[in-house]
């Protein structure tokens, strides 16, 4: 099943964003390039970077809300989202459609105003920038994206190579000559032909084209790759090789990857830690092989129980993270959502099966999950005691018998 299955209809299946992104996609790249060695996509996984340590980038207490068509009440889609990144680590959003996720990407890369909270980059906060210190961030090509779609990025009417060295030629970095090697080592450098340069992206595959994307994104030594579902539209092989991909990308650049992706088991295989969002809430982040074979918050609990291509031991079973038959948890009964996530109870309480009146009253704190202090948390006012609930051996599937 997809995260779409359990989504919210009162925040989902909305997509007004395209067009912006594209746009501002294709506006910032080209950063001052410094050169891209070509080792090829073979060196996956024999990167510099062993262990991430230099914060990249934090996000703070982010909020962001829209107007809501036809006036009223804005619609909060972030709200105090905190985040963040080293410098080579691979970080992962999940939570399922309307959750937010893009909306995080956007609000990092500077599209779209925050209505509070700040976005950190190498310690300079950027969701402050206007006017010609933005343009030049932006023209910097420290941030970049990775679309679903790689014909966001590329455009159809240039070359490969063309579309490549876009953002090196509009900064004036280097020669035509120079500009066209840097392209031959891009291209090599996620495993493809440099003779790939001269085509148009009609005339290669879907995977390729990825490819061709992900080299736009890194001509640049880019500090971090916000990438939105890059795989999601790609066949099971293409889709492993682009993640082993950015997995060898974070490790030789150093850079920093947030991947939102509705793909837990891909995500299982090489991101670092993950950040779980509901209904534009952090309700967990922690070490990715800690929370998804043992999450704290029932949510995560409820999403990884309904992915069954994530492989642990035992795995709960969604129905007995559900609220039971009848029962009302009362925590959202009104049909505003809205309306009840500012009065400020847990935003999950209504769909939990373990929701008390503390959870509808008021909201959870970031609760330690485990070690190291401080690495692993969850939002939910019974971390440590909901599991307990969760009993009788229909609870637990072997993974034999799923
Ligand atoms: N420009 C906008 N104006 C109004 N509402 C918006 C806008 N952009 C997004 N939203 C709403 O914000 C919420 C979060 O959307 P977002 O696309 O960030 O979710 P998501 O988690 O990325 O979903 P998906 O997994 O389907 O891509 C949705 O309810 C969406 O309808």
């Amino acid at each position: 099943m997809t995260n779409t299955d359990l989504a919210d209809t009162d925040l989902a299946d909305t997509d007004l964003a395209d067009t912006e992104l594209t746009d501002d996609g294709r506006a910032t790249t080209g950063r001052a390039a410094t050169g891209v060695a070509a080792t090829g996509v073979g060196d996956t996984g024999t990167g510099t970077v062993a262990v991430p340590q230099t914060e990249l980038l934090r996000v703070e207490g982010l909020g962001l809300s829209f107007p809501r068509p036809g006036g009223g009440r804005r619609v909060r889609v972030l709200d105090d989202v905190d985040l963040s990144v080293r410098a080579g680590e691979l970080v992962g959003v999940i939570g399922e459609t309307g959750s937010g996720k893009t909306t995080l990407a956007r609000a990092i890369a500077g599209l779209g105003a925050p209505d509070a909270g700040r976005v950190l980059l190498d310690g300079v906060d950027i969701s402050r920038l206007r006017g010609r210190a933005q343009r030049d961030f932006r023209r910097s090509g420290a941030l970049q994206f990775v679309f679903q779609d790689p014909l966001r990025a590329l455009d159809p009417d240039l070359t490969i190579g063309a579309s490549i060295a876009e953002g090196l030629a509009i900064t004036g970095t280097g020669t035509r000559a120079s500009r066209a090697e840097q392209v031959s080592d891009a291209l090599r450098r996620v495993g493809l032909d440099p003779a790939v340069a001269d085509r148009l992206p009609a005339q290669i595959s879907g995977g390729q084209r990825q490819r061709a994307s992900i080299a736009r994104a890194v001509i640049g030594r880019p500090r971090l790759l916000l990438c939105d579902e890059p795989v999601s539209a790609l066949d099971a092989s293409n889709r492993n090789h682009i993640l082993r991909l950015l997995d060898g990308l974070r490790r030789q650049l150093e850079v920093g990857i947030v991947l939102i992706s509705h793909d837990l088991s891909s995500l299982a295989g090489i991101a670092d830690r993950v950040v779980v969002l509901y209904r534009g809430r952090v309700v967990e982040d922690g070490p990715i092989a800690d929370v998804f074979s043992r999450p704290q918050h029932p949510y995560t609990a409820l999403l990884i129980a309904s992915a069954p291509s994530v492989r642990r031991q035992d795995r709960l079973d969604p129905a007995s993270l559900r609220p039971a038959a009848g029962a009302d948890p009362g925590a959202d009964s009104d049909s505003d959502g809205a309306a009840r996530r500012s009065a400020g109870g847990c935003v999950f309480a209504h769909r939990c099966r373990f929701a008390t009146h503390a959870c509808a009253e008021t909201p959870p704190r970031r609760a330690v999950a485990g070690r190291p202090a401080g690495e692993w948390a969850a939002a939910c006012h019974h971390v440590e005691t909901w599991r307990d609930q969760v009993t009788g051996s229909t609870a637990i599937l072997k993974e034999s018998s799923a």
